[in-house]
């Protein structure tokens, strides 16, 4: 979050917030949400991530061809794909996304530690359909307030919870895509019941993602059977080199009413 702080007050010195937003004004607003419209369809769904490094694991993917992973995905069937944008510790870049969402016909996730305003005009004018607004580094107020701007730009929001009070803050904020991520932020441990543990506090009218440490089809068919309404999985697909191969794996031992 510091980092990203930094970088912030470089990348509005360089492009001013009245500048972004003229430009996002000028793009189409609409109010179908492509993502959460995916999301409400039955089954589990699969948010692939495109990840070249993360804090807990380093390098993941030396080789990082990434608009033909996205490609890849897409042809695959995912509903969504989520694009790490956070430079220093994840080596993402918004440009990485702004390809993707030109060229691949799936909406967009901006993955990324949004802590200011900016950074949602930032997604909307790269052409990202979905932000991530994580409670644990969010006050209420800016939860709902980050929450309100998405939504009046026609971008969906994940809000993402590790536990059950952040769940109900994400509830109180009126979220309407709770991601639970199974890897703690603090000393980044995955414990990969905790999304299926959490599914029992979060309403079925309420869409929700199961984060993080997705890796085996017994993991997949217990997510299928808690009827949760999306995966998101980044390293196990990075991994891979074949990704349409390890999701038909993964979704082997799915019963195929509850797979998409
Ligand atoms: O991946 C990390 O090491 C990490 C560390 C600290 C904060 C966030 C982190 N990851 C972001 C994500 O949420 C994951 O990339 C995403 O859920 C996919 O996880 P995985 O399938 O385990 O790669």
């Amino acid at each position: 979050m510091a980092a990203t702080a930094k970088r912030l007050v470089a990348e509005k010195a360089a492009l001013p917030l009245a500048t972004l937003k003229q430009q996002v004004a000028a793009l189409p607003v609409t109010q179908d949400f492509p993502f959460e419209a995916n999301l409400r369809q039955p089954g589990l769904h699969v948010i692939a991530e495109v990840k070249k490094a993360s804090p807990s694991k380093g390098l993941i993917a030396p080789d990082f061809p990434y608009l033909q992973i996205a490609k890849d995905y897409a042809v695959a069937g995912v509903s969504g794909i989520s694009v790490l944008t956070e430079p220093d510790y994840f080596q993402g870049q918004l440009a990485y996304l702004s390809t993707i969402a030109a060229n691949v016909n799936v909406p967009v996730l901006r993955k990324d530690f949004t802590i200011d305003p900016y950074m949602i005009y930032q997604a909307k004018a790269a052409g990202a359909s979905v932000i991530l607004l994580i409670v644990a580094i969010l006050t209420p107020h800016q939860l709902r307030d980050y929450l309100n701007l998405a939504h009046s730009l026609g971008l969906s929001a994940i809000v993402e919870a590790h536990d059950a009070a952040e769940v109900a803050a994400a509830q109180a904020a009126g979220a309407r895509i709770i991601g639970v991520n199974n890897r703690n932020l603090k000393d980044f441990t995955v414990d990969f019941h905790n999304s299926l543990t959490l599914r029992q506090q979060i309403p079925a009218e309420t869409l929700m993602i199961a984060e993080s440490g997705i890796q085996t089809p017994a993991d997949i068919a217990q997510l299928a059977a808690a009827k949760i309404n999306g995966v998101l999985i980044g390293e196990t697909l990075m991994r891979a080199p074949d990704k349409a191969a390890k999701l038909a794996e993964l979704f082997s031992e799915v019963p195929a009413h509850d797979a998409n």
